[in-house]
């Protein structure tokens, strides 16, 4: 593996056997970061004391990505893919993210969305008895700090957390959440090159309200309802102190699929204080500016000029309106309170507005305009004229043929993004927007699905997932050591990524790059809001490097013998 020795936090790439001195042997090829398998060279069978531990092939990592790849193929179930990929990054951890970062578009959908979701309801029945990342408990506490020792590796940058409880579109997943760190984590590394020794998944077990968890007995958390209120936040509050007090102020803490009674308020805590960022808020909204700023190349209209309808009011709703109006601002200088009038939101009940002041969760309430009332989303489409139609409902084919055909009515080029995850919980599919608008949709899913044929021309559906972003704010905050993630870092990272899309994906309708892109695309996205970190004095890394982009290229991990 490529790297230097010891060298300050973000300032060099790292060398893997820092982290397991003086292994050799069976216990080599059972450390998944230095075992290569059949990929030990002779001379290192002899030195390592491998010698009749391996049959006497040798395979270059590129032979054994192919073989991987053709073992992947054959799975028949997409949970089989899932776990063959898990298992292989238990064994071998430089060969998945080969594997993972060669063939990123193939492989994703098996580590992350829409598998994950599924792997995370059966995340008990799957596990494989190995660590994966670390499993806190509420009886645990008290004690959080030192069991953050018992993980191997101390030198942690990047932690992505969860208590389970708003998995993907899926609900309360309790303790088997935990497939979702792993995932995002995986995406750190393979798609933005964050030293995966340097990734911490982590899953808070507060309990579960989940009764079907409950009730099973092979469930592997506790068996218990949700812990909340001041007990919860104090937890919460305990784990987050030990991990900035052993690994350093500047670890990136990521929240991670927190229901919304929750996630709002430990963001406003927590922002002020630690170097943290909430992905469902903020990472969503981020790649959802960006796909609505790209838009622009194919509808003419500016993000100023738009009208947004919002099928969903949670956290990636609240989220994504907030940064749309935030550009707004920007773009025109109006306050943010006149910016957020061209926003309009429906949750559950129907259109978020003022004659329902007094039933609405607080981050609703900028957005709870004058207007009337409106029970579903056909008369919203109907009466608002959205230029905009953006899905975060978890409501399955609710932008359907009549929805559709009516931002069509009014728009030639309506744009409808249905970014509910995992693929069953999608707004509408890529060929019924397509279909239903007569090819006219700027169109992008929160999963991903396949390019459309429609009248002779491949349409392309980008896949608008934050996927595009945390990974490139993860690499730009372990690079400069920052301190804070803020909201201007995450406008920032959606103009990055906006910039990226090459004009032959605009020409097949879609608004974001090619994730067989997604390393160089990280890169800049880093490469802007580490600049940023530096500007605003929320970098800890110094001297600040002369040319960033080269320095954050140069400590990207390589997956290679
Ligand atoms: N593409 C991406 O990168 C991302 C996608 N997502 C996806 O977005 C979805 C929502 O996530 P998030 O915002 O965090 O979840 P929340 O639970 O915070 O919000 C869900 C929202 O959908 C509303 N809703 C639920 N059912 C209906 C319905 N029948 N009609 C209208 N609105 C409804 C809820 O209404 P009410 O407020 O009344 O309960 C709520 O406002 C999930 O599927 C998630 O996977 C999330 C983050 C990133
Ligand atoms: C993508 C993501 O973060 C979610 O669906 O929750
Ligand atoms: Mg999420």
């Amino acid at each position: 593996m490529s790297g230097a020795a010891a060298a300050p936090r973000g300032t060099s790439a790292r060398d893997d056997s820092e982290d397991y001195p003086g292994s050799r042997g069976y216990t080599t090829m059972k450390t998944p970061h230095q075992n290569k398998g059949l990929g030990f060279t002779m001379a290192e069978r002899e030195a390592l004391g491998l010698k009749g531990l391996l049959p006497p092939a040798t395979l270059r990592l590129e032979e054994q990505v192919e073989l991987t790849m053709q073992e992947l193929r054959r799975k028949s179930s997409a949970l089989d893919k899932y776990v063959f990929l898990q298992s292989l990054q238990d064994v071998n951890s430089t060969l998945y993210y080969a594997v993972l970062s060669r063939h990123t578009y193939e492989c994703m959908p098996f580590v992350y969305t829409p598998v994950v979701g599924e792997a995370c309801q059966k995340f008990s029945q799957i596990y494989r008895h190995t660590p994966q990342g670390l499993y806190l408990s509420m009886d645990d506490r008290g004690k959080l700090r030192s069991i953050l020792d018992n993980w191997p590796m101390d030198d942690i940058r990047a932690i992505v957390f969860t208590d389970g409880e708003r998995i993907l579109g899926l609900g309360d997943q309790g303790i088997d959440g935990m497939g979702i760190p792993v995932g995002k984590l995986a995406l750190y590394t393979a798609c933005a090159g964050v030293h995966p020794s340097q990734c911490l998944p982590v899953v808070l077990d507060v309990g579960t309200n989940n009764q079907a968890k409950l009730d099973d007995p092979f469930y592997i958390g506790h068996k218990r309802r949700r812990l909340t209120g001041p007990d919860y936040d104090a937890f919460i509050g305990e784990f987050i102190e030990a991990a900035v007090d052993k690994y350093g102020k500047s670890v990136m803490l990521q929240f991670e699929d927190f229901g919304n009674s929750n996630a709002f308020r430990l963001l406003y805590h927590w922002q002020e204080k630690v170097c943290c960022f909430n992905d469902d808020i903020q990472g969503t909204a981020a790649v959802a500016l960006a796909g609505v700023l790209g838009s622009t190349a194919l509808t003419g209209t500016a993000v100023e000029d738009h009208r947004f309808l919002f099928l969903g009011a949670g956290e990636a709703g609240a989220g994504i309106a907030e940064l749309i109006a935030y550009a707004i601002h920007v773009e025109t200088g109006k306050s943010m309170e006149e910016c957020r009038k061209q926003i309009f939101m429906l949750d559950s009940k129907g259109l978020v507005c003022e004659s329902r002041l007094h039933e609405l969760q607080h981050h609703k309430l900028k957005f709870a305009h004058d207007v009337e009332h409106v029970g579903d989303l056909l008369s919203a489409v109907k009466t608002l004229k959205p230029t905009v139609l953006i899905g975060v409902s978890t409501l399955p084919k609710s932008f359907n043929q009549a929805v559709i055909e009516e931002m069509s009515a009014n728009n030639k080029r309506p744009v409808i993004f249905a970014l509910s995850n995992p693929t069953s919980k999608a707004e509408c599919t890529p060929e019924e927007a397509y279909t239903w608008s007569n090819g006219a949709a700027v169109f992008a899913s929160g999963s991903p699905f396949e390019p459309v044929k429609f009248k002779g021309k491949t349409l392309v559906p980008g896949q608008g997932n934050n996927a595009y972003i945390f990974p490139g704010v993860g690499l730009a905050a372990v690079a400069c050591g920052a301190t804070r993630i803020t909201d201007l870092d995450m406008y920032i990272a959606a103009k990055a990524l906006a910039k990226t899309v090459p004009q032959d994906r605009f020409d097949a309708s879609c608004v974001y790059p090619k994730l067989e892109d997604i390393r160089e695309v990280s890169l800049k996205v880093a490469t802007a809001v580490a600049a940023n970190k530096y500007a605003t004095g929320q970098a800890s890394v110094m001297p600040e490097p002369k040319d960033l982009e080269a320095h954050i290229r140069s400590i990207m991990y390589e997956p290679r013998y």
